[in-house]
């Protein structure tokens, strides 16, 4: 398994932390970006770089990281086929992959620890999609892009 990870300049640490965490346990790991502390980087560029990476197939799966979590993950859900969920608690981040089957775990660096964001990086990887009725609304989801016509959009 290949995860991207992405940040915004409010997470560079913490997207630091979780990919040598990710990489001791034997992950392959790509950093994305954003790289210096010294550079203000706006959320939706690394969130719709990680996300078309995926899309591209680049890489298998993402960890993605802004201020809340939020603006990064919404960033990345604009892109066909992405989806991403906010994650402060390794529940959540369980249940996104077993159920809603995300490509992309993101989180907030004001809002959660390092030591939890570990742990719910671990709660998203070690989950697998459940499929049966979990994939018919998966599918509904798919079909939003479908219906508007931008499913099998070519990357820009
Ligand atoms: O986009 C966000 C909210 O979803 C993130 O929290 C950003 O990191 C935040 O907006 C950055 O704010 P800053 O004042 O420019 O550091």
């Amino acid at each position: 398994m290949k995860i991207g990870f992405g940040s915004d300049h409010a997470a560079i640490e913490l997207k630091r932390c979780l990919f040598e965490h990710m990489e001791a346990r034997g992950f392959e790991c790509v950093d994305y970006g954003a790289y210096s502390l010294d550079e203000k980087v706006d959320y939706p560029i690394p969130g719709r770089t990680v996300a078309e990476a995926i899309r591209r197939g680049d890489i298998d799966k993402g960890v993605l990281v802004c201020g809340t979590g939020v603006g990064i993950s919404l960033a990345a859900n604009k892109v066909p086929g992405i989806r991403a969920g906010v994650c402060s608690e390794p529940f959540t981040a369980k249940m996104i992959a077993e159920h809603n089957n995300c490509q992309i775990v993101a989180m907030g660096a004001r809002v959660v620890g390092e030591e939890l964001a570990k742990m719910i990086c671990d709660a998203f990887f070690d989950a697998e999609f459940q499929g049966g009725r979990h994939q018919r609304r998966v599918d509904l989801i798919s079909k939003i892009e479908e219906d508007y016509g931008y499913s099998d959009a070519e990357i820009k």
